[in-house]
């Protein structure tokens, strides 16, 4: 009784935090239809600030981040998908810090005991995306180019293609791949945003990604403003804000995870 009680308040806490700075849809005419309700969410601009300012007055490094972001990214589908329900797992990674969030996602899947493959065709210029690789191939987990083999051998998708730097329309190669992901209708877990959509307008009218609708998302540290188009499981992810940064970007985290959740799922 005290425990659906405390899950009661902390809910609504959640719900009370996301509403302070309600954002208002400015969806273009023709886009999907609005929302059910209001987020306080970090655009494109604010999200890459508030990077900078955990990494300068923070103290943290990228790649600590990014290892935490990925945990969370873990965690959210394990309780999505856990491997006793599908041990395959396909992880599309794109060339920026979203693909490096989806090769830490892959580790950890895998010490949980899921069997993931990873397509990776385009490598980040960083050196610590070639630690990445190095830690998965010491785990024998397998890199492919054919991705169109490999989606008709696993139960589900992990999307960190595109995180909140995507502009524009999607390029070559991963034009097609979101074709083919979306047209396999498999289950796909997408990291921070749906990859192809627009940070601010989310799904794109026409081409790849018209039809692209993840069955989760997890949101790192702040959904952006294009969840107002999703329709899933949405969880929030991303536990490394100090209080001074969450005060300064308004996003009021103190009670949102419980215990030692590196995620929480959020209302829809
Ligand atoms: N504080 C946090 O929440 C953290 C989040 N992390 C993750 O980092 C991404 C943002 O990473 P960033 O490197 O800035 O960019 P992206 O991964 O989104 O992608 C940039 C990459 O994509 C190319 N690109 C952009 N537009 C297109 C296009 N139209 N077609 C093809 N390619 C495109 C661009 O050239 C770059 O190469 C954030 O979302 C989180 O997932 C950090 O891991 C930790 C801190
Ligand atoms: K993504």
């Amino acid at each position: 009784m005290r425990q659906a009680a405390a899950t009661l308040s902390r809910l609504t806490g959640i719900l009370n935090n996301f509403q302070k700075r309600p954002f208002h849809s400015n969806s273009p005419a023709g886009s999907p239809a609005v929302v059910k309700m209001s987020f306080n969410t970090l655009g494109a601009k604010e999200a890459l600030e508030l990077d900078k300012d955990i990494m300068s007055s923070g103290g943290f490094t990228l790649d600590q981040l990014m290892e935490l972001a990925g945990l969370s990214v873990s965690q959210a589908v394990y309780k999505v998908h856990p491997p006793s329900k599908g041990d395959r797992i396909l992880v599309f990674c794109g060339p920026g810090n979203n693909g490096g969030d989806g090769l830490v996602a892959a580790r950890h899947l895998w010490y949980y005991g899921y069997k993931p493959t990873v397509y990776y065709p385009k490598k980040g210029k960083n050196e610590f995306y070639d630690r990445l690789s190095i830690q998965l191939q010491n785990l024998n987990i397998p890199f492919t180019t054919d991705y169109i083999t490999a989606l008709t051998q696993t139960d589900h998708i992990l999307d960190a293609i595109f995180g909140f730097s995507f502009s524009g329309a999607v390029r070559a190669p991963f034009d097609e791949v979101i074709d083919a992901i979306t047209s396999s209708s498999l289950p796909v877990t997408s990291v921070d945003v749906p990859s192809s959509w627009d940070i601010a307008t989310g799904p794109p009218l026409d081409g790849p990604g018209k039809n692209f609708m993840p069955e989760t998302l997890v949101s790192l540290t702040a959904p952006k403003p294009l969840v107002k188009y999703f329709k899933g499981r949405h969880f929030l992810g991303g536990r490394f804000i100090p209080p001074n940064l969450e005060e300064k970007y308004g996003l009021k985290l103190k009670d949102v995870y419980e215990g030692i959740d590196q995620v929480t799922e959020l209302p829809n």
